[in-house]
């Protein structure tokens, strides 16, 4: 899969929002989109695919089900409802959103049928703690490709990062940039200075260094633009420990062991 997509949560199908950010992205170089169920977007983000201009074998699309419909036959009908929407014949990747208890291993059940069914290339996970692969792997054979979790400065998770390269499961950062709220970081400004990149794209080298995919959301063009030139230096060892250095363990966003929507 691609090290760079473009996140769509919040990118609104109102106004074309979504369909231009795609558009944007595509022209810009990105071949990854990150949806979901959850982001009432996916027929802007099909229609996005549609109007980029390039073939879709060319893109890689994920999108996930949400968790009010996992559960195996649940699942099924909710896949075929994204697919619908997005309309697509199949999808690059297709996450479980969350670890709904009691439910996520029967929902991997309905991954594995798709995937198997050729619907899907390839199947993974999202927010889920080493305990949570654990159970997966006692049920299947089938190792999810990908484990999509919220990852950036303040929160590295480096067990977890360890334990899913040690199964072959790609890391991919949710909320990479923080929601924006690093952008004041007088470290990583003095490391951007450096090397003469703005924090963004200090954070967005840092997770492809650390090999993690990134998949930033914006839907402004600059912002779009500039997320992706970061293909074009390297940290040193000195800034990447510099970085590593401001891990606090602080979510943005929910807890995977205590979550409950
Ligand atoms: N699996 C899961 O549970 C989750 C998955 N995700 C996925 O991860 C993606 C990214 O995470 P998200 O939560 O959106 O947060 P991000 O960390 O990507 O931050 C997005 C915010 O930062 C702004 N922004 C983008 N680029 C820059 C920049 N260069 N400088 C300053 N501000 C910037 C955006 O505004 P603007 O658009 O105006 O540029 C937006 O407000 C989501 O869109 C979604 O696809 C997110 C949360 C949970
Ligand atoms: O994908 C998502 C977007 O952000 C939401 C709020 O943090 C998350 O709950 C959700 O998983």
């Amino acid at each position: 899969m691609p090290w760079l997509g473009l996140g769509v949560y919040k990118a609104a199908e109102e106004g074309n929002e979504v369909q231009k950010a795609i558009i944007e992205a595509v022209e810009l170089g990105y071949r990854s989109i990150d949806t979901a169920a959850f982001y009432e977007n996916e027929v802007g983000v099909g229609e996005g695919v549609r109007n980029s201009g390039i073939d879709r074998v060319q893109l890689f699309i994920t999108t996930k089900v949400w968790n009010s419909e996992q559960g195996y036959e649940s699942t099924l009908n909710a896949f075929n409802r994204s697919m619908k929407k997005l309309k697509m014949d199949y999808i690059d990747l297709y996450l479980i959103h969350w670890p709904v208890k009691g439910k996520y291993l029967d929902t991997w059940k309905a991954l594995e049928k798709l995937y198997e069914e050729g619907y899907v290339r390839a199947i993974g996970v999202s927010n889920f703690q080493k305990h949570h692969l654990e159970d997966i792997f006692q049920q299947s054979s089938i190792v999810p490709a990908v484990n999509q979790v919220e990852y950036h400065p303040l929160l590295q998770q480096t067990d977890l990062l360890a334990y899913c390269q040690s199964k072959h499961i790609q890391m991919e950062a949710w909320s990479p940039l923080c929601r924006g709220k690093l952008m004041d970081n007088a470290s990583l400004q003095l490391i951007g200075d450096k090397y003469g990149k703005s924090v963004a794209q200090i954070i967005l080298r840092w997770d492809i260094q650390n090999q993690v995919v990134t998949i930033p959301k914006s839907v402004n063009p600059d912002r779009i633009k500039s997320n992706a030139e970061i293909f074009d230096f390297e940290l040193d060892i000195e800034d990447m420990n510099t970085i590593a250095d401001l891990n606090e363990d602080k979510r943005v966003g929910p807890d995977p062991d205590h979550f409950d929507f």
